[in-house]
């Protein structure tokens, strides 16, 4: 299987994404014929570059208003198709893009299109090339992927084939089975991408809005079915036209790209085992059970400052590893691990950011194919020296530096807190059971990669994108989970410096989790022994609960002590949900303390906004520096 990607799809001059393209392992680059003009060097140079880098070129791209023209303008047609093969010969390449035409003049007519394209297919012929088209969702008299292969079928030359791009049939919503009927052959390259479902303009939506397959919600996997098990052969290219990524890192999105077009060829090959793939075998995604642990880096005043919160909120120190400065807080099946080696990935991550969670610990069905997994999308494997009577520990690179690690219970992994910490008993708290989900901050512009990330990885979904209003901005917020809600996490995206994720980000240079959400069985109780033990929860204001009591039939004395604890609520039709936050510490991170009655599955979205008002509120109280 060959893996190619356009031009067009990442950010950057002509070298920076051959150097990109090449480092991640894509066999091919589509060129467009814009990065080609732009640059200054002869298309000889050109080929040269693309092939010192070990790529091939797969196609020329586009060639546009070409079918069906009356004369004088036909004739033009034909001598600018000629000085583009001249161009594709000194390039390095046989196969050329033909885009459905949306030319004023352009007459129409099935069998006129054919007529041009076969005497296209005999001058393509006199010169070793070949001829793709393409129907563009917007062309003018072609905008159909069937409609262009009857014109490729009409014109019946070995030189003349069809291009079939998943966004111009599923964006116009053409079903992607119609293609099982196409000859194999006669598909000539395969273009691909996923796109968002918002109602807009066709054109407008392609030129900005496409994004890798399995970040976009089109059925991408069902389009490539139909092209393999029409007997389609050649490259898997990726056409992303993406504002965003236009101005993105030219690695992060090349290596997005090849993330999305392995995984996709290997739910395809899962979904239809007679499709014939050569595609290096990998492991199916990994079930997720849950978090294990989070690991904070920290050191001195805050180190002690963490450790103070985390007995206020129940966690006793159950276990100190055997070789290192780090310490095992625990309740429940809830374990935090506090961090204060000056070395090694804890030690940097902490010179870099101040505290911050520099691992993620995450249960799995089995850790060793999580890594496999990760290694055939093209993820970092993470290792750090092994002490004496430590533990092998499978682990990948996260996104921005992060780091995971995988336990599982079946190869002995999950014996580490006895090994490596001498933790013998499980402490018994304040009711504190797991880790209910973590909160990721990010840009919103890693959104889509982080997503990717771990629906790409493990068996996780993600759900339709939410806004959260914070006083100085709209962060955007997404919830992946695992099914079941096993695992749980919430991407929020921050766009400006101001809102209390974009400062968060910007004061912690990048870190990624910026809370950790607890969760009980009865939550009441539990703040009535965080309380005693000296835990302060995030004031929530009077209004609040007034307006709680308008919504909810919540009965006075209970809504009463939901105040008095400072507890926040929501519900769905499943049932009822209550959350409390701490107070931040060290430079904005903070803890959720939450109960979900009766298979309630949300995160209190609604809330969101006045949490984050109360915690500006505090922060201002506090003098803060920013609003
Ligand atoms: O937006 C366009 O014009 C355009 C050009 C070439 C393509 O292959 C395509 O899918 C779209
Ligand atoms: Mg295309």
């Amino acid at each position: 299987m060959k893996t190619s990607i356009a031009t067009v799809s990442i950010s950057g001059t002509l070298s920076d994404k051959l150097e990109a393209i090449a480092a991640t392992g894509y066999d091919g680059i589509e060129i467009f014929e814009q990065d080609f003009i732009a640059f200054d060097g002869s298309p000889r140079d050109v080929g040269r570059m693309v092939r010192d880098h070990g790529l091939e070129i797969t196609l020329f791209q586009p060639f546009r208003d070409f079918e069906g023209l009356p004369e004088p303008y036909r004739s033009k047609a034909f001598d600018r198709a000629e000085r583009k093969f001249d161009l594709m010969g000194e390039l390095g390449t046989d196969l050329v893009l033909y885009c459905s035409s949306c030319h004023p003049k352009a007459l129409g007519g099935i069998d006129r299109a054919a007529d041009d394209f076969a005497e296209l297919g005999e001058r393509a012929a006199a010169r070793g090339m070949r001829v793709g088209y393409e129907a563009l969702a917007w062309g003018k008299h072609v905008n159909d992927h069937r409609d262009a292969w009857e014109i490729v079928r009409r014109a019946d030359h070995p030189n003349i084939g069809l291009i079939l791009d998943s966004f111009h049939t599923l964006g116009r919503g053409i079903d992607p089975e119609t293609i099982r009927r196409i000859p194999g052959d006669k598909i000539f390259f395969i273009q691909l991408a996923d796109a968002p479902k918002i109602d807009m303009d066709l054109l407008y939506w392609s030129r900005h809005f496409r994004n890798m397959p399995g970040e976009g919600d089109l059925s991408v996997q069902a389009f490539m079915q139909a092209v393999m098990a029409a007997g389609y052969a050649g490259p898997i290219s990726l056409e992303i036209f993406n504002d965003q990524f236009r101005g993105g890192s030219t690695r992060q999105v090349a290596r997005d790209g090849y993330r999305s077009l392995i995984a996709l060829m290997d739910d395809v090959r899962r979904a239809e085992p007679e499709i014939k793939l050569d595609l290096p075998k990998m492991p199916a995604r990994v079930g997720v059970d849950g978090v294990s642990f989070v690991e904070f880096a920290t050191r001195g005043a805050e180190a002690r400052s963490l450790e103070d919160l985390l007995r206020t909120m129940g966690f006793e120190r159950s276990g100190r590893h055997r070789n290192k400065a780090v310490t095992l807080w625990q309740q429940g099946d809830a374990r935090i691990v506090v961090n204060e080696e000056t070395e090694g990935h804890a030690g940097t991550a902490f010179n870099a950011r101040g505290t911050t969670v520099c691992d993620i610990g995450l249960a799995v069905e089995n850790a060793q194919a999580v890594t496999e997994r990760a290694a055939a999308l093209g993820t970092g494997l993470f290792s750090q020296p092994i002490g004496p009577g430590e533990l092998d520990i499978p682990a990948i690179r996260g996104l921005s530096g992060s780091v995971l690690h995988f336990i599982d219970e079946t190869s002995g992994l999950g014996d580490v807190w006895e090994v490596e910490f001498g933790a013998e008993r499980v402490p018994a708290g304040a009711g504190i059971t797991r880790i209910d989900h973590l909160a990721q901050t990010m840009s919103y512009e890693d959104m889509l990669s982080w997503t990717l990330f771990y629906t790409a990885l493990f068996d996780m979904q993600k759900s339709p994108m939410v806004d959260v209003f914070d006083p100085d901005g709209l962060v955007r917020s997404q919830v992946v989970e695992s099914p079941g809600g096993a695992l749980r996490l919430t991407l929020n995206g921050a766009d400006s410096h101001r809102t209390l994720a974009g400062r968060f980000l910007s004061e912690t240079f990048g870190a990624s989790v910026q809370h950790v959400a607890l969760a009980t069985d009865d939550i009441f109780a539990t703040l009535d022994r965080l309380v005693e033990r000296g835990f302060e929860s995030l004031p929530m204001p009077q209004n609040y609960y007034d307006d709680l009591a308008a919504r909810f039939d919540i009965a006075p004395d209970l809504l009463e002590r939901m105040q008095s604890l400072n507890l926040l609520y929501d519900q769905d039709d499943r049932g009822a949900f209550f959350q409390t936050y701490s107070r931040a510490f060290a430079g904005g991170l903070f803890f959720e303390i939450l109960q979900r009655e009766a298979g309630y599955t949300g995160f209190g979205a609604p809330n969101a906004p006045f949490r984050i008002a109360a915690q500006k509120r505090l922060r201002r109280a506090k003098g803060v520096p920013g609003r």
